[in-house]
């Protein structure tokens, strides 16, 4: 098991947003995250990289709690994707990766304003790494193109080379496929099991249930800040509640 989150519930003054949640992901494993709009979901995501410290509960990972920073969780191996791509749009697609890689990277102050040979060295070995990861996502040929010039999807791509360059253990994707053509969403689910094929666990916060239920190996449901159910994609399938609530009609085996 790599991820336990255990009783994690978040309130925002007299607002219940995650109430006594628990969630556990192993290596390697694919969970969803589904559920209406307001139901939590992007708060517990704050809970599990360190933007939120959990009212109540706690989050381990690989055995040990979260630390209490952001930059920290990501050092510790959790990658996020934000809801709302967060680039830095003035600088070019390989420069974005290779911020990520500055948390793996962390030459002195002091030889970063020399730029020494061991800074350069780093440099070079940083922007080889990212431009794998460009090669991995499927944008390298977009290296030296400004992140703002990037179609939307490519952007989406970006994001997730930027976060595989800080070497996570489990990856957080909040709604990626969100603003994706058809063929842009099977490329992501195409991605995302690339990407649980290098041993990474990733958890899928997605409205979209064709993508969740042809992805996830476990998917769990929030409503109202609780989690109502949780089950393999066979057994959710099965469940009476979901195909109500979310599939309207039975979905055909890994479809
Ligand atoms: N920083 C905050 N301060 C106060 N209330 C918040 C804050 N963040 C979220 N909320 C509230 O917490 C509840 C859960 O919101 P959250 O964004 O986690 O839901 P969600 O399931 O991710 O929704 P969506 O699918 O629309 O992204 C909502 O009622 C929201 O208004």
């Amino acid at each position: 098991m790599i991820l336990q989150a255990s009783g994690v519930t978040m309130r925002f003054g007299g607002l219940l947003a995650v109430d006594q949640v628990d969630l556990t992901v192993d290596a390697g494993e694919i969970v969803g995250l589904i559920g209406p709009n307001g139901a939590g979901k992007t708060t517990f995501f704050n809970c599990l990289t360190g933007l939120y410290r959990p009212t109540e509960g706690e989050v381990r990972f690989r055995g040990a709690v979260l630390p209490p920073r952001p930059t920290r969780v990501t050092r510790a191996g959790i990658a996020t994707t934000f809801q709302n791509i967060r680039l830095f749009p003035t600088m070019t697609v390989l420069e974005n990766v290779m911020i990520g890689r500055h948390c793996r990277t962390r030459q002195g102050l002091l030889s970063a304003l020399v730029r020494g040979p061991g800074y350069r060295r780093t440099e070079r070995e940083a922007a080889r790494v990212s431009r794998e990861l460009l090669e991995f996502v499927g944008i390298e040929a977009a290296a030296g193109t400004l992140a703002r010039n990037l179609p939307y999807g490519d952007q989406r791509r970006l994001e997730i080379a930027r976060a595989l360059a800080t070497e996570p253990g489990l990856l957080l994707l909040d709604e990626p496929t969100a603003g994706m053509n058809p063929r842009e969403t099977q490329a992501a689910r195409e991605l995302v099991l690339r990407i649980r094929g290098r041993g990474i666990a990733v958890v899928v916060i997605e409205h979209d249930m064709r993508f969740v239920f042809g992805l996830c190996d476990r998917i769990a449901v929030l409503v109202q800040g609780r989690k109502l159910l949780e089950g393999t994609r066979a057994e959710m399938q099965a469940d009476e509640r979901v195909i109500e609530a979310y599939l309207g009609a039975p979905v055909e085996k890994g479809a």
